[in-house]
């Protein structure tokens, strides 16, 4: 049997008035695999122990299978949580630690095959005479995994249970959880602050801030219309280019979009999602622009969809397949507020941010550093060359995907042709304004 799991309206208040879920809503369907996304202290595992019944719910209602289960303890869930800290028992076995809970239910039963047939799931048999000293991080949590598949739970609530672990065997793991869960089909809610887990694992991706929901989607979906700035610096690496502008929009030529040192001419006719763009004239704007959208390229290839711009090479990262180029064009970098808030070494996090500020004030606010420099479609205005920037230092870069072949040098000075089909635009409050709610961005060529 698996599960659905809904949160209506639920909020969580800590002691000394510490909102830390807030107004939450969300239906995981049976079999579903919902990851919960967002930085430390944002509310992730507060959610899932409330669903597990290890807190309260200060207000609004949990359902399980469409009953009311705010009141239910933990025992009578039947979901199984695995938590990040492995927290096996030191002094058992791995097949003891496995059959504890059978054992805590009914004594007397035989337990071994359920045992043995959790073991074989997770291709560990031949360790489960060890104790847990002598076992290795991931080989711990896989004993911890099967503790809470042996009990054969209608769902399982994951907590981080790969964030101890090096990055090769998080990979492995991830995939292997990823198997296991659509093998058993039980509904799964996985927490993790790390982006690239939570795109790669689950059905969809509920990204949280400050105790609320931002979006809900898949990951194809909150990578490519990310409803706000939060999410859109959230998602994807490298971290999408957030740049500060201004609409300029005359009523006898053609609109355009201000960098400062840069003016992007949009082209005319107007798309429809450029057109939605005349109500911002005058108002700071938020210009993203993922590295994939701008390419390195000869203004001679530039396509009708293309703008250009001009920058001077800061940084070159080389990754083999291809390299990451920081260009600096002489944007203002936005900055998104809370993106990178320090994980703490210990299990408690900091605590009440919330007090004054408004929601949509925090919303915008929390974005890393990202550089861009805006250039426009059929035609560019570089009104003045952007300075050259000393070598090595990137954070104000824009960042670029080059392919192998590129061959750029620091100090260099490089035309950009940006793919105006992934411009992003968030409005002053943080929301997407283009694409424009309703509309999809083309994929990319
Ligand atoms: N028992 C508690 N008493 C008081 N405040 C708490 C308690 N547990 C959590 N908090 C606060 O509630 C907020 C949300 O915490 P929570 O642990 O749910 O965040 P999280 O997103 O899971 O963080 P992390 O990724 O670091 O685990 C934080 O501000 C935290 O300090």
């Amino acid at each position: 049997m698996t599960r659905t799991i809904s949160l209506r309206d639920v909020t969580k208040v800590y002691p000394r008035d510490v909102v830390a879920v807030d107004r939450l809503s969300l239906d995981v369907e049976p079999g579903e695999f919902v990851v919960l996304l967002g930085p430390s202290g944002c509310g992730k595992s507060t959610v899932l122990r409330m669903i597990a019944g290890l807190e309260d719910i200060t207000s609004g209602e949990l359902l399980l299978d469409g009953n009311y289960a705010n009141h239910l303890p933990p025992g009578q869930r039947q979901l199984a949580m695995v938590f990040q800290h492995y927290a096996l028992y030191p002094n058992m076995t791995g097949r003891q630690n496995i059959s504890f809970p059978l054992r805590i239910e009914a004594p007397h039963a035989d337990e071994r095959t359920r045992v043995n047939e959790a073991a074989r799931l997770l291709g560990i048999e031949d360790l489960l005479d060890r104790y847990p000293r002598q076992l290795s991080g991931g080989e711990q949590q896989r004993v911890a995994m099967g503790r809470a598949i042996v009990r054969r739970p209608s769902a399982f609530l994951l907590d981080e249970p790969l964030s101890n672990l090096d990055a090769k065997l998080r990979n492995r793991l991830r995939a292997e959880i990823a198997t296991l869960t659509r093998h058993l089909g039980v509904t799964t809610v996985y927490v993790t602050h790390d982006q690239s887990e939570a795109m790669s694992l689950g059905d969809r991706v509920a990204v949280m801030r400050d105790g609320v929901i931002q979006q809900v989607g898949t990951a194809r979906d909150v990578y490519r219309l990310p409803e706000n700035v939060f999410v859109a610096a959230f998602v994807g690496t490298p971290r999408i280019n957030l740049l500060r502008a201004t609409v300029h929009a005359p009523l006898d030529s053609r609109m355009s979009i201000d960098f400062g040192t840069q003016r992007m001419l949009l082209p005319h006719p107007l798309s429809p999602d450029h057109q939605m763009l005349r109500v911002q004239m005058g108002r700071e704007i938020t210009v993203g622009l993922r590295s994939e959208a701008a390419r390195i390229a000869s203004p001679e290839e530039m396509r009708p969809t293309e703008a250009l711009l001009n920058g001077v090479v800061q940084h070159v990262e080389y990754q083999g397949h291809e390299s990451l180029v920081h260009v600096s064009t002489g944007a203002r970098p936005a900055d998104v507020d809370g993106l990178e808030a320090p994980r703490p070494t210990g299990a408690r996090r900091s605590r009440g941010r919330r007090q004054g500020r408004g929601r949509l004030g925090r919303l915008l606010g929390r974005v890393g550093q990202g550089t861009l420099n805006g250039g426009r479609a059929p035609v560019t205005t570089l009104e003045r060359p952007p300075p050259p920037t000393p070598a090595g230092r990137t954070s104000d870069g824009l960042v670029v995907r080059a392919g192998t072949d590129v061959q750029v040098r620091v100090g260099e000075r490089v035309p950009l042709l940006l793919d105006l089909d992934q411009l992003y635009v968030f409005d002053s409050e943080g929301r997407r304004i283009c694409p424009a709610p309703a509309r999809r961005p083309r994929p990319p060529a």
